[in-house]
């Protein structure tokens, strides 16, 4: 265990049709993550299907009772470690919603967070889609604790509001983690730079996962990636199949807050941001 923090890997996997393949290949990459010494490993958004509102009907599971579920489940426990399970399509009482899942090191199912801000963009000659056709989305913020730091959930889309990410960072979170998959229009201007505004902004570390590039379908823009509370980017991966580690010191957020003491120094006597919850 570090001193100040723990050691995170970020699971860039590449994922086709074949729902248990992709889980075999998810549970290998995890048990390579630990034997590189992750205390913590976080998968991609869509990590069991591939990412398209003709597939969420088709590879949806109800949590936490489907195959996936059980493979996170056992791999956390085996290999004691915490596991944000990326995203899969979640069916519960008839409606479809994107679902992360988080785990402990007993196996046990501690945070569940369906993506808030549904994917409907339409780019002429760019990208069109429209996850809302399928998809209801999700009502709650969700946080959970993990050696005494408050970890923040969001969905890939949700990187884009601001305020979620202030809420988190109200609601004491250090950690935002945000499985997600841009793609190749938006993903080379955008995915960086929204990650550096929601660290910046808030003084906390931003984790990002996306699947591997794969060559058919929507084609996701990998570059998954760590930013430190400074806005710095400490590690990012490539566009195929890779894991990225980095040991997250917390004592950052305490150093970048007390010295540049935004939060302290917003207007809320003109501005303010409400959680209703
Ligand atoms: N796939 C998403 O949810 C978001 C995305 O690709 C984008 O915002 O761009």
């Amino acid at each position: 265990m570090l001193q100040n923090g723990f050691r995170a890997a970020l699971v860039q996997c590449l994922v086709g049709k074949d729902r248990l393949k992709n889980l075999e290949n998810a549970s290998n990459l995890i048990h390579k993550a630990k034997s590189n010494g992750a205390q913590l490993v976080a998968l991609p958004e869509c990590f069991n299907s591939p990412y398209g509102t003709k597939f969420f009907d088709e590879y949806a599971e109800s949590i936490p009772d489907g195959p996936t579920s059980k493979m996170l489940s056992e791999a956390a426990k085996k290999h004691s470690i915490y596991i944000i399970g990326g995203t899969f399509p979640e069916r519960d009482d008839n409606k479809l919603y994107n679902t992360c899942t988080v785990w402990n090191p007993n196996g046990d199912l501690i945070a569940k967070f369906r993506k808030m801000h549904l994917f409907d963009i339409d780019i002429p000659g760019g990208i069109t889609f429209k996850e809302s056709d399928i998809l209801c989305s999700g009502r709650d913020l969700v946080t959970f604790e993990m050696f005494g730091v408050t970890v923040g959930l969001g969905i890939c889309y949700d990187l884009r509001f601001e305020e979620l990410a202030k809420l988190y960072r109200i609601k004491g979170c250090k950690l935002l983690v945000y499985p997600g998959a841009f793609n190749m229009t938006t993903g080379p201007l955008h995915w960086e730079l929204l990650q550096r505004s929601r660290a910046l902004d808030n003084q906390l570390y931003v984790f990002a996962i996306s699947p591997a590039r794969g060559e058919h379908g929507y084609i996701a823009w990998g570059h998954s990636q760590v930013t430190d509370p400074w806005g710095k980017v400490v590690a990012q991966a490539k566009h195929g199949e890779e894991i990225i580690y980095s040991d997250l010191d917390f004592t950052e957020c305490d150093k970048v807050r007390a010295q540049i003491p935004i939060f302290d120094q917003r207007r809320t006597d003109i501005y303010d941001t409400v959680c209703k919850i």
